[in-house]
């Protein structure tokens, strides 16, 4: 096929190149192929082709003739065949004219006088130090000031915490002094630490210094020290409050004299040219510090992480993370978490603490991908030491700050470059990264054999929502960006650019968002430098694109005409589709809703709602965490009811997490995915501390509903309890109705509505879902995800989406009464094929045993009742004996008394041995907390009890009940219970 599609375009008329929609006529492929084929053989598109054509011809035309107009030359053009404009020869002809050499390559569309003005900056040795151009930029001057300084650089001492970078900054004086010529190339740079030989002072005056035979037992020979190899370089002594007075001396007369005594001498030896740099983390006030100083002439404090802004440290870690890949040779995948964890985290040894935190994850990442055989070390937050994953406990405060540098997840290649590593490289490297993207994800899915239609629907799709999640964080980081910050990213002249297109797009779509100017100008840098390499631009959405933003197509298309006439700069129809989406974005003020996993807390009393509303205040998440509390007046069926009915409207499609205060609810999380096909994790514990920690990390986009459970589970391992309800996958899941319309899910619940009313119990048989595009602007993608978990047998929607294997029904078409009838046919048939899920069978009888009934106990205090009820079940080996504290425990967090003096304490179902229910009527009534009790009904019960404790607490809190403390045996008091809950089981 190459071959073929080689010979055609060698064979094409030159004025009039081949599309590639003609390609593909004429090979019988379809266009994508042809696109892609003609790519691989680095052929330039129709357009490219003909430019090179038409500069070739003109520049013959001026050749024969240079005096010839423009006019004249545009003429016998289009006398010739071609169809082109005079403004477009006259810019051609500059371009000739400009590139004298004529060796402008094929596919080269900018012009050099463009090129020229994107300048490069003059490499230094400090620029690789993070902060050169900001925290450290005086510091560097100084730095260099020292070195400069004739005749051999100014005796220096560097200050500052542990880690903050002394050396660093040392070794880079030396690189400095040997480019700048104060040295020669291999002049010594010797380094010793003072610290090291802290114990025995004189092996470290005899290394530093030197001695002479005899000097001390053992010295049996004359030997250099290190001042002397320093000779004509750069001596740097670190910890250098660590010397001892008699090297003080020495290093004294150095400094003063320029010669040193080895030890044993007595009088200066050696004469020695050297430039010393000290450091010390020790403040400069101390004894031995106060001398140095007086010495010293020049004294550089560096400071520590935390006063150093923010996104020097996002650089900085950055960069440690860039070693590690190229230490290890394997791209490493960090996970957003991580990052923001990293930026947060109070790192007491600065800089040298933040690169062994890094490196001990980086560790963790590489076993774990030996172990797991997959192809990148991935650093998750289960990865990092327990100190740095603190730093999320603060991200509530700091969200924005951190939310500007950390957009997701970064993966760091072992090729990376850490010069070329810059402030906020996720936001300057994404347009690159999405043209990378876009063409790798295409030839996978192509390779998976998956139609190019749907992959270019699935690419297309991700791609948008990537670049409207990468406008939203601009939006954000934008707040205080400085426009120098970015001119210096992409140049001048593409701002100035930029500024342009804004200017035309605002007179089509009135005020633009302003940071829509650094989007825009970042991803065109990226266009154009990538459209220079003569690489293609792929915009596998072009067609829906141009259906959906109709009107920010025209403006980008009349950009391109502006660009291609003002700065000669041709851009591919594909750009033109990704700057319609930017357009879009700029006016548009509703984003793409980042859906996030669930948290929905169900327990009995108030407890569920009196925890949310705290998680919820506290970590100002606006209500993500909702909450059920569980009312005893209700049947197990209509709990169960209100449970799924809350869990469709928490879930956003990524899964619930719920907490629930017993193990025989866990059993709710099993139901909801049952009955719904939506994700459930359950925790077998309700308290407000773990309910933040879920949310906080629930909250989090990045985190799927497993890394969430991983990360609790890796950190509050203690006594928790878990329960996993994963989607099946096979085809139990109960068929759902999905109901779409385009201005918002508002009208699909009017559709919904309607239906509801039109078809009796569709609910009980049915899910209906609404969604609408607004809130989901890609709905494909959306829709795959719902399918992922839910048996979708018909989607109504008011614009028709093609789903080739689910059924579509017309909006329209179903508010009118024969659509309706023919939608009622359709559900019939349907539900048919459906069949009720039974409930779980009930255990009342084996629940409540006579033994565990006791009357008229003799206690007078809640503590001897519930200890006595503890020890008893304990005794008869349905319970552990942890179930004591547990019962406690859950007295303190929340009284267990209900109205009409009954009570119902109970534990987890962590220490329940066989489920069992134990009933007290009691001789006195007990004050409980604030109400007398007389009846107890202690619970110890699993996940399998459910329906039964259901029937029976809805029997208890009934007026009913309160009638069994009347009753004198154990035998007339489970007759009453077994007679009143009959009915329900
Ligand atoms: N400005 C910087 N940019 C990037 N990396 C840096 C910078 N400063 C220091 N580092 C790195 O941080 C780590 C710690 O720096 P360094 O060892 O120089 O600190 P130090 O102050 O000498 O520490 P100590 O007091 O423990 O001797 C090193 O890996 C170093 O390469």
């Amino acid at each position: 096929m190459k071959e073929k599609l080689k010979k055609l375009i060698q064979k094409e008329d030159g004025k009039n190149p081949l599309t590639d929609t003609e390609i593909a006529q004429k090979l019988k492929i379809r266009r994508e192929e042809a696109t892609m084929i003609r790519n691989s053989l680095e052929i330039p598109d129709s357009r490219e082709r003909r430019k090179v054509d038409l500069l070739k011809k003109i520049e013959l035309l001026m050749r024969k003739a240079p005096n010839r107009t423009m006019v004249d030359v545009t003429r016998s053009l289009n006398a010739s065949g071609y169809e082109v404009s005079r403004c477009t020869v006259v810019r051609y002809a500059e371009e000739i004219r400009q590139n004298s050499r004529n060796d402008q390559k094929q596919g080269q569309v900018v012009s050099t006088a463009f090129e020229k003005s994107q300048g490069a900056s003059e490499p230094d040795v400090f620029s690789k130090l993070v902060g050169h151009s900001r925290s450290l930029k005086g510091i560097i001057q100084l730095a260099k000031a020292a070195v400069l300084y004739p005749p051999h650089g100014l005796h220096t001492i560097i200050t500052g915490p542990t880690g903050v970078g002394k050396s660093e900054l040392a070794e880079c004086m030396y690189e400095f002094a040997v480019e700048s010529g104060v040295f020669e190339k291999n002049s010594p740079f010797v380094v010793f630490n003072a610290a090291d030989y802290a114990e025995n002072q004189q092996l470290l005056l005899s290394q530093l210094f030197g001695h002479i035979k005899g000097a001390f037992t053992g010295a049996d020979m004359d030997k250099m020290g290190l001042v002397e190899k320093a000779d004509g370089g750069i001596l740097f002594i670190d910890e250098i409050h660590r010397l001892p007075h008699e090297g003080q001396e020495i290093l004294f007369q150095l400094i003063d004299k320029g010669k040193v005594r080895r030890l044993g001498e007595t009088k200066l030896s050696t004469s020695i040219k050297v430039m010393l740099i000290s450091a010390t983390s020790e403040p400069l006030e101390s004894y031995l510090l106060t001398t140095f100083k007086r010495r010293i002439p020049m004294v550089i404090e560096i400071p520590d992480l935390t006063s150093r802004p923010l996104v020097e440290r996002h650089h900085i870690i950055n960069n440690f993370f860039v070693n590690e890949a190229h230490r290890i040779g394997i791209a490493i995948l960090v996970k957003a978490d991580v990052y923001k964890a990293l930026m947060l985290y109070k790192c007491h040894g600065n800089l040298g603490q933040l690169r062994s935190d890094i490196q001990v994850a980086c560790a963790r990442g590489l076993l774990n991908k030996l172990a797991k055989q997959q192809d990148n070390v991935v650093v998750n937050i289960s990865e990092v030491s327990e100190h740095v994953m603190k730093g999320l406990i603060d991200i509530r405060n700091h969200r924005d700050k951190v939310e500007k540098y950390v957009l997701g997840d970064v993966k760091i290649s072992p090729d990376a470059n850490v010069h070329e590593i810059r402030t906020n490289d996720s936001i300057y490297q994404f347009p690159e990264e999405i043209y990378r993207y876009t063409e790798e994800r295409y030839l996978s899915l192509l390779s998976e054999g998956i139609e190019v239609e749907a992959i270019n629907r699935i690419v297309g799709g991700e791609v948008e929502i990537q670049i409207q999640q990468y406008i939203k964080s601009m939006k954000t980081y934008t707040g205080d960006m400085d426009l120098r910050e970015l001119v210096s990213v992409v140049g001048k002249q593409i701002l100035l650019l930029t500024e342009d297109i804004i200017n035309i797009a605002e007179k089509r779509f009135g005020k633009l968002d302003g940071s829509l100017k650094f989007s825009l100008a970042i991803h065109l840098k990226a266009t154009i430098s990538r459209l220079k390499e003569g690489k293609k631009i792929q915009n596998n959405n072009l067609k829906e694109i141009i259906n959906n933003y109709p009107q920010e197509f025209t403006a980008a298309r009349e950009i391109s005409d502006y660009l291609e006439q003002t700065y000669s700069i041709c851009l591919p129809e594909e750009e033109l589709g990704f700057i319609a989406i930017y357009l879009n974005s700029g006016y548009r003020k509703n984003f793409y809703h980042v859906p996030k996993v669930g948290v929905f807390i169900i327990a009995h009393g108030r407890v569920a709602s009196a925890v949310a509303e705290v998680v919820n205040k506290l970590l100002g998440v606006m209500n993500h965490v909702k909450a059920l509390d569980m009312h005893l007046d209700k049947s197990p069926q209509e709990t169960i009811r209100d449970v799924i009915k809350m869990a469709e409207e928490i879930d956003e499609g990524r899964g619930i997490i719920i907490l629930v205060d017993m193990g025989s609810l866990a059993y709710l999380g099993e139901f909801i995915t049952k009955e719904t096909g939506i994700e459930t994790r359950t925790l077998t514990r309700v308290d407000t501390v773990l309910a933040i920690e879920v949310t906080r990390r629930a909250t989090l986009p990045d985190l799927s509903i497993d890394d969430i459970m991983a990360s609790i589970r890796y950190e509050l391992s203690g006594g928790l309890e878990y329960k996993e309800a994963s989607v099946d996958t096979a085809n139990g899941k109960k068929p759902t109705i999905l109901i779409i319309c385009v201005t918002g899910s508002g009208t699909a619940k009017i559709i919904r509505n309607k239906i509801v009313d039109a078809i009796p119990g569709i609910e009980l048989k049915f899910h209906i879902e609404t969604k609408g595009i607004i809130e989901f602007p890609k709905m494909d993608i959306e829709i795959s995800r719902i399918k992922k978990r839910k048996n979708i047998i018909a989607i109504v929607s008011t614009i028709h989406l093609v789903v080739t294997d689910i059924h579509f029904v017309n909006a329209q078409e179903v508010l009118k009464n024969e659509g309706m009838k023919k939608f009622k046919d359709f559900i019939m048939m349907k539900s048919n094929s459906s069949k009720d899920q039974p409930l779980p069978a009930s255990t009342l009888d084996n629940l409540i045993q006579e033994k565990n009934i006791y009357v008229n106990l003799p206690y007078d205090h809640k503590k001897d009742a519930l200890t006595y009820l503890c020890k008893e079940l304990i005794k008869g080996k349905a319970v552990k004996d942890e179930y004591l504290d547990g019962v406690f425990s859950r007295e303190e967090l929340f009284t267990t008394e209900l109205e009409g003096g009954v009570a119902i304490p109970h534990s987890d179902e962590t220490s329940v041995l066989e489920s069992s229910i134990a009933i007290a009527t009691l001789k006195n009534p007990i004050l409980w907390e604030n109400k007398y009790v007389n009846i107890i009904v202690m619970l110890a019960v699993d996940k399998n009890c459910f329906t039964a404790l259901s029937t029976m607490l809805g029997y208890i809190i009934t007026e009913d009940f309160k009638k069994i403390a009347q009753l004198t045996s154990a035998k007339d008091i489970k007759e009453a219970i077994m007679d009143a809950c009959k009915e329900h089981i």
